[in-house]
This record gives C-alpha cells, sequence and structure tokens, in this order.
C-alpha cells in the first residue's frame, strides 16, 4: 500500500482509538518503514492544530472530494514543514489535489501559525512533549537521593545546587533535586533513561513531579493500612509503598484487568511487598471486610477528561480523535455551522458533568470507610467541573463529617492553588470571597506547560479529613480563622493531624450545627439508608459506563508511568 495511504489508515484508527501510536506503526507487521511511519504520524498530530486550520480555511476537503481528512492532514504536513515535500509520484492523483493549491495552502499557513499564537516551525506551546524536564522519582525502597545524585556524576552529569531560576528545565547534561518533593530529580527533556541500570534494577521511576503530590500530600503513617481505589497503572500505588516503607497494607483496586496486571509488574519491579490487587470496581467494594474496615487513607485519583496532560503523544491522539468525531459531524450535515459546534460543546460539557459526577461518587464511596480517616482526590484535569467544582459538591454533601484539609498540610510551599472563581456557594457555608478564596487555598493545582505554566501536566489535588468526633459539636468550617498560604510541612505525622482537626473546630455556628445535625440523622436512618442504597446501585451502573467511556482518561494517566507501559507495547 502507498506510504501515506498507510499512514492515513493509522491516523483513522488512532481516531477511533483502535491502538496506541506505537502499536499502530512500531508493532504493525503490515508497515514496512516503521520508524518512519512512526515519526509521520507524532509529527502530523503534534502540529494538528495548525494543520486542521489549514485545512478548515483552504476549504481544501470541500474542493478535492477525494482527499479524506487524514490523508490531507498527512500531505499539508509534508508539503509545509519537510523541505523534501511531498514523497510521492508527481502522478499520484492525491498528490495532485494538494499540489493544486499550493501556494494557497502555503498561504493559509502562515496565517493559521499567527492565529494559534505557534511558533516558526507550526507547533502550538503545550503539543511539542519535549519541552518539559524529565522527572525522575528515586524509589526510596531502593537507594537514597544522594546514592543516584552521586552515581549520575560519575557518568558524567552536572549535579546544580539549585533549580535554574526563573523556572525552566536544566539545561543539557544537568540535573537538580526538585524543590518541592525531596525524592524527585529534574532532568532536561528528551533525557533517555530507559537503558539505565537505575532504571532497569527499578531504582528510578519515570513519573511526572505532578502526579507525585497526591501520595505526597495523603502521606499515610508507617503501618496503616491504604486503599488505592483506581490505581493502575500503579506509580502512585508505588509511591505509597514507599512512603510506608513496605510496612502496612495497600489495597490497589482497578476495573481494567490489562492496566491491572501492568501495576503488578511495576510495583514488583520496584520492590513493593506489601500491595494486594484487586481487579474489581472500587464502587463495589464491601467496607465491612475485615482488611477494608482497618482503612484509614484512601487515595483516589479516577478518571478524568484527561485534560491537563501534555507530556505524552496520547494527549495528541486524544485531542486528533475528538477533532476526527467533530469534522464527522461537520462532513455529515449539510448545514456544517454553528448549530453543530454548539451540539459538539453541549456534548464535551455533558461528558465533563458525567465524570464530575463519577469523581465525587468515588469520593463519597471513600467517605463511607468506617475508619477512613483522610482521602486524597486528584485529577490530571483542568476543567474546574472535575475539581473545585466537584470538591465544592463533596464539601456540601459532606461538611461537616468531613473538611479539606488546610494548607498547611497540603504541599504549603506549593505557590498554585485553586481558582476562588470556581468554588460555588454553599448556601450558609460558602458565600463571600474570603471564604471562596480560603477553600481555593486549600487545594493544589499545577498548569500544564510553559513557560507560563509549571513545566509538567496540568493536576489538580484535594485532601478531605474527618472531623473527629471529639470536636463537635463545635464546628467551623475549616478556612475560618485560617490565614491564606500558611506554611507547614507536607508530611505530618497522625497526631499533629489530630491536635490540627481540634483546634481549627472551635467556634460553633448555628448553620454548621445544623448541617452537622443533618448529616448524622441522614446516615444513621436504616431506611434512608436502604433508599440510598437502590439509588447508588443505580448509579453504580452508570459510573461503570462513564469510566468505560473515558478510555481516553485511563490512557491519560498512564503517563504516570509512561515509559513503562511504553515498553508494554
Ligand atoms: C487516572 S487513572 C489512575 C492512574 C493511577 N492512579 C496511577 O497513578 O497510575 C484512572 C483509573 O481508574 C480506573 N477506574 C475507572 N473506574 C473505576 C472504578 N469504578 N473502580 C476502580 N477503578 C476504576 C481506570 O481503569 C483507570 O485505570
Amino acid at each position: 500500500m502507498n506510504f501515506y495511504k498507510q499512514a492515513a489508515d493509522i491516523l483513522d484508527r488512532l481516531g477511533k482509538k483502535e491502538g496506541s501510536i506505537k502499536g499502530l506503526t512500531l508493532g504493525n507487521a503490515e508497515v514496512t518503514d516503521k520508524k518512519r511511519m512512526y515519526a509521520v504520524i507524532c509529527e502530523t498530530l503534534k502540529h494538528n492544530t495548525t494543520l486542521s486550520l489549514v485545512l478548515q480555511e483552504s476549504k481544501l476537503l470541500t474542493l478535492e472530494k477525494k482527499l479524506t481528512r487524514s490523508l490531507a492532514l498527512l500531505l499539508l504536513h509534508d508539503l509545509l514543514l519537510m523541505s523534501r515535500g511531498i514523497q510521492a509520484s508527481d502522478a499520484w492523483p492525491m498528490k495532485q489535489a494538494v499540489m493544486r493549491h499550493k501556494a494557497r495552502l502555503k498561504a493559509e499557513f502562515v496565517r493559521a501559525k499567527i492565529k494559534v499564537g505557534a511558533k516558526k516551525d507550526g507547533l502550538v506551546e503545550g503539543e511539542d512533549e519535549l519541552l518539559l524536564p524529565r522527572y525522575v522519582r528515586v524509589n526510596l525502597l531502593m537507594k537514597t537521593p544522594q546514592q543516584v545524585i552521586d552515581a549520575f556524576i560519575v557518568d558524567g552529569w552536572t549535579f546544580l545546587p539549585s533549580p535554574p531560576s526563573p523556572p525552566a528545565p536544566p539545561p543539557a547534561n544537568s540535573f537538580h533535586l526538585d524543590e518541592h518533593l525531596d525524592f524527585m530529580l529534574v532532568f532536561p527533556p528528551k533525557s533517555d533513561l530507559h537503558l539505565h541500570p537505575l532504571y532497569v534494577s527499578g531504582v528510578l521511576i519515570l513519573q511526572d513531579k505532578a502526579s507525585c503530590f497526591p501520595a505526597a500530600i495523603l502521606a499515610p503513617p508507617k503501618n496503616s493500612y491504604v486503599v488505592d481505589g483506581c490505581a493502575a497503572p500503579g506509580n502512585k500505588t508505588s509511591q505509597l509503598a514507599m512512603g510506608l516503607g513496605n510496612t502496612g497494607k495497600i489495597i490497589a483496586c482497578d476495573l481494567d484487568l490489562r492496566r491491572l496486571n501492568i501495576l503488578k509488574r511495576l510495583t514488583t519491579k520496584a520492590g513493593c511487598t506489601n500491595i494486594t490487587a484487586l481487579n474489581t470496581s472500587f464502587l463495589t467494594l464491601d467496607t465491612t471486610e475485615p482488611d477494608l474496615s482497618k482503612v484509614t487513607h484512601i487515595l483516589l485519583d479516577p478518571s478524568c477528561s484527561g485534560s491537563g496532560i501534555i507530556n505524552r503523544l496520547d494527549h495528541l491522539v486524544d485531542a486528533y480523535a475528538e477533532e476526527q468525531e467533530q469534522a464527522t459531524i461537520l462532513e455529515t450535515t449539510t448545514t456544517g455551522g454553528a448549530a453543530e459546534r454548539a451540539a459538539a460543546e453541549e456534548k464535551k460539557k455533558e461528558r465533563l458533568l458525567s465524570l464530575g459526577e463519577f469523581q465525587v461518587e468515588c469520593v463519597s464511596k471513600a467517605m463511607t470507610f468506617p475508619n477512613v480517616r483522610k482521602i486524597s482526590y486528584s485529577t490530571c484535569s483542568i476543567y474546574a467541573e472535575e475539581n473545585e467544582h466537584v470538591v465544592t459538591t463533596l464539601l456540601k454533601k459532606h461538611w461537616p463529617t468531613w473538611k479539606l484539609t488546610p494548607r498547611a498540610k497540603v504541599l504549603p510551599t506549593w505557590h498554585r492553588r485553586g481558582y476562588p472563581s470556581e468554588v460555588c456557594d454553599i448556601p450558609g457555608l460558602v458565600s463571600t470571597d474570603e471564604d471562596r478564596a480560603k477553600i481555593a487555598d486549600c487545594v493544589v493545582r499545577a498548569v500544564p506547560g510553559g513557560p507560563d505554566g509549571d513545566l509538567m501536566n496540568g493536576f489538580f489535588v484535594a485532601c478531605f479529613e474527618r472531623v473527629s468526633k471529639s470536636s463537635l459539636p463545635g464546628l467551623t468550617p475549616v478556612w475560618k480563622g485560617a490565614s491564606i498560604g500558611g506554611r507547614k510541612r507536607a508530611h505530618e505525622d497522625e497526631e499533629a493531624d489530630e491536635a490540627d482537626g481540634e483546634t481549627t473546630t472551635t467556634t460553633t455556628t448555628d448553620t454548621a450545627a445544623s448541617a452537622m445535625a443533618s448529616t448524622t440523622t441522614e446516615s444513621s436512618s436504616p431506611a434512608k439508608k436502604k433508599k440510598k442504597n437502590k439509588k447508588s446501585k443505580k448509579k453504580k451502573k452508570k459510573s461503570n459506563a462513564n469510566s468505560s467511556e473515558t478510555s481516553d482518561v485511563a490512557g491519560g494517566e498512564v503517563e504516570a508511568s509512561e515509559d513503562d507501559n511504553d515498553d508494554e507495547e
């Protein structure tokens, strides 16, 4: 088959989520020049924003009916971005279909680059996954950061005593210790450590910085029983095991067996010995089972839109798939205009809302574990619908039994917090700008990319803790009396935890007291419980459907173990 036709077929299959880039190119027996195919597919996807705009503005697909969208993108890529141009015979009708419009297409390319703010080579910031530093977690179960630093110095790397200022990836052949996570080393973008003996032996774990936040914030003390509710492929699970020093027990649960098998392989390689992997839905766990009833800490990193992921090509596939879907809508309708776009926008909104409902359900389920004290909730999404809105809904449902952990214990030195404008009102609880600002200050955000972003994936983490019974009914929201930007070391011990719970809950308000009363009455009424169970069974079905719809998301967070998963393919 003609190279471009085969490449177009692969793009179409990627758009339909029929495989991964590597699987459909490097792992495809039908492709003869696998490396070239991989490169062409990656490059076309990376330039998709600009090339799609050229396609749209030039109306090429309307003028040349024989061209498909994917084939046109590939040919445009080579025409506009490769000095050698389209590598096909001049007699090939598809090449002719593009070359007829060469001058116009070049002019549209110049305009498109300006319009989307692309660089000279047509790349839009964030579409180049190589811009971000290579973050490496040192597996403390095996070596100390100092031992690893020494090993890299011996290898000829330069150790920088502090990160570059203003923040930027380290220059070539140098690395430094991360300023927020003391087990993390930061290397230049593109650093390939796959063959490094320390990676091969499980000492180095290639994990994005933001992806390390939830376990660092949850920080269960040694010997704890912990659940990782949506665990696969398991880098956060292995980080939890590292923090526990392999003591206690981690129950790692995931619906997807293939991903759970990756978790087993990765955590074994990382030397974790306290993990039990369960291939089941977190939502259906029986919290009265002996091990589960001992659980005090839960990490929840449920399926999300994955919209914050920028350092892998998978996010480009997601964007491409979404665009293909929209393009199909436009091409198959005669109006092809605003109405369809509005419908697509509506669909996206519905998807976010449905993800948000699933996320609320997951955290609410976590709050039913009889002995759970602390829950971290995280997404790799940039959307408030999955972040601040979810947190507000949870507070509305569960406060004052549950409160947000204050900034002092949630990466206090991390500058990027939640968006106050996205914190929703809760009658009687959150109504003023000050309330909103204080809630937002409790949670952590990471803005994807750079230089205005945080040089990592987009991320969000909130931490909830159960309000200790002894402090009731003298209750006030956690943020009352707290100062914004408080400073306290994130790695707390449980005693300090409890003490903080007490000290932040000393003033009574009528609203607070009544909110507490209604929560406790509801959960203790058996009749209501029965009704609730029925309702949640119905919901469970819905959320399981949800999670299978979000294979993009599942793929999204594979980022946590990107390279390990690549090995898998
Ligand atoms: C964002 S990923 C988790 C990434 C993981 N925490 C890590 O750091 O490697 C979300 C995971 O949730 C799983 N999932 C979705 N719905 C679930 C459910 N009801 N119960 C358990 N796992 C679920 C998906 O299969 C997917 O692996």
